[in-house]
C-alpha cells in the first residue's frame, strides 16, 4: 500500500495543507519545531486512531480553533482499490471517523485499513527501557494486523480495571470476595487469547530478527528473543486464585500478561541489563527492521515506514543498514538537513520543506 494524499485542516500548526506522496522515498525537512513531526503524526493517527505522543486529541488541534480535520487518501495493490480515511477532532477530547465517507463506530473497523510502521529516536531505546515499552511494542504489532488482538486486548484492559476496583473495595468490606470469581474467569478468558497471539509472534519475529541483526551486526553470535509470559495460558485462573489474598492487600492484580516482557540475550548475556549501549541500539533496529517483514507478510502487502529524525542518531554502518531494506517500501523521512541523502546512493521522489506550518515542494 502506499499513501497518496494527505490533507490537514487546523491540525497542530498547520491551517490549511495539502501534500502529496510518491510510492518511493519522500523526504520532510526543515528546522526544528516547522511542524515535520506534525505531518507524521497526522498519518499514524489515521492509520492507528492513536497519536503517538498524546492521548489528548484536543491537544492536536491548532491553538484558537474548536475543531481538526485529516483526510488521508491511501491507494492498495498498485492502485487497484483507494480507501480513504476522515478524522474529525472536536474539542473535549471527541473524535469521529469515517472509511470511506461512512462513519466507523468500532475501532476494530479502522484498523487494517492503514498499515504504517513509525520509527522514532525513542524506539532505539526499546531494548533498555522498561517492560512496559516492550509490551507496547508487541500490542501496537499485533493490533494494527489483528483486529481480534485489539479487541481482546481492549477488553482484558477493561476488566483488569473493573477487577482493580473490586479488590480495593474488598479492603474495606471483605464480604464482596465472591464477586472476584467471574472477573477472573473473564480475564483468563481474554488473557489467555493475548498470550497465545504473543507466543506465535514471537516465534515468528525471532528468525527474521536474528537474520536482520546478523547483517547489521555483522556478529556471528546469535541473538536471542524470547517471550517472557508471566503466568502460562492454562495456569491463569489458578494464579489468580493463588495470589487473591495478596491482590486484596495491594489492591492491583499481580498475575497476568499485563506484566510480560520480552528477552533479548547475546552471547548467555540479558542483552536489557548487560548489552552495552551500542549493543543495545543494534538490537532495536534490528527488531524494528524485522518487523516491516513481518507486518508486511502478515498483510500481504507492504506497510508504510515514517523514520521520524531516526537517521542522525544512527552512524554510518546502521544508516546504510536501514536504507538496503527501503526498497519497494514507501517510506516518509523526516529530518533537518538533506546532504546525508544526496551523497547516498537512493533515489528521492518528492522532497519538501517544512517552515513553520507551511508545506514547499521542492525540484529534484
Ligand atoms: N495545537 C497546536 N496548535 C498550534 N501549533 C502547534 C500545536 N501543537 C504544536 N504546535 C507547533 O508545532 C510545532 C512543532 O511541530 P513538530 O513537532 O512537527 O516539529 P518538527 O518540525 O518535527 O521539529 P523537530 O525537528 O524539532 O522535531 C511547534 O512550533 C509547536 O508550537
Amino acid at each position: 500500500m502506499h499513501i497518496q494524499e494527505l490533507k490537514l485542516s487546523d491540525f497542530r500548526n498547520y491551517r490549511e495543507g495539502t501534500i502529496s506522496f510518491g510510492p518511493g522515498i519522500n523526504i520532510l525537512y526543515g528546522d526544528n519545531a516547522q511542524g515535520k513531526t506534525n505531518i507524521l503524526e497526522a498519518i499514524y493517527l489515521c492509520a492507528t486512531s492513536k497519536s503517538h505522543r498524546t492521548n489528548l486529541y484536543k491537544e492536536m488541534i491548532r491553538l484558537g480553533r474548536d475543531e481538526a480535520h485529516v483526510h488521508l487518501r491511501i491507494s492498495k495493490q498498485g492502485g487497484r482499490y483507494v480507501d480513504v480515511i476522515d478524522l474529525h477532532l472536536k474539542s473535549g477530547n471527541k473524535k469521529g471517523i469515517a472509511v470511506n465517507k461512512k462513519p466507523i463506530r468500532k475501532m476494530q473497523e479502522l484498523l487494517g485499513v492503514a498499515h504504517v510502521i513509525l520509527f522514532s529516536p525513542e524506539d532505539l531505546g526499546l531494548i533498555k527501557h522498561g517492560p512496559k515499552e516492550r509490551r507496547r511494542f508487541m500490542n501496537v504489532e499485533l493490533s494494527q494486523v489483528d483486529p481480534v488482538y485489539y479487541f481482546n486486548l481492549s477488553q482484558y484492559h477493561k476488566v483488569l480495571k473493573q477487577r482493580n476496583n473490586l479488590l480495593r473495595s474488598i479492603q474495606f468490606d471483605p464480604g464482596k470476595a465472591d464477586l472476584l470469581e467471574p472477573w477472573d474467569l473473564q480475564l483468563a478468558a481474554y488473557g489467555r487469547k493475548i498470550i497465545q497471539a504473543r507466543m506465535d509472534f514471537v516465534s515468528t519475529l525471532e528468525p527474521i530478527f536474528q537474520e536482520m541483526h546478523k547483517g547489521i551486526s555483522g556478529s556471528g553470535e546469535a541473538i536471542t528473543m524470547a517471550y517472557e509470559k508471566n503466568v502460562e495460558p492454562d495456569l491463569f485462573e489458578g494464579r489468580l486464585l493463588q495470589a487473591r489474598s495478596k491482590d486484596v492487600k495491594t489492591g492491583s492484580t499481580t498475575v497476568g500478561p499485563h506484566l510480560d516482557d520480552l528477552f533479548f540475550g547475546l552471547g548467555g548475556v540479558d542483552l536489557r541489563k548487560y548489552g552495552s549501549q551500542g549493543q543495545q541500539r543494534t538490537a532495536a533496529l534490528s527488531l524494528k527492521l524485522s518487523e516491516i517483514e513481518w507486518v508486511g507478510s502478515s498483510i500481504e502487502d507492504t506497510p508504510v515506514l515514517l523514520l521520524d529524525d531516526v537517521l542522525s542518531e544512527l552512524d554510518r554502518h546502521r544508516q546504510l543498514a536501514l536504507m538496503k531494506v527501503l526498497n519497494n517500501i514507501q517510506t516518509i523521512i523526516t529530518c533537518t538537513g538533506v546532504e546525508d541523502f544526496m551523497n547516498q546512493n537512493i533515489t528521492i521522489e518528492k522532497m519538501y520543506c517544512i517552515e513553520k506550518g507551511q508545506i514547499y515542494e521542492k525540484n529534484l
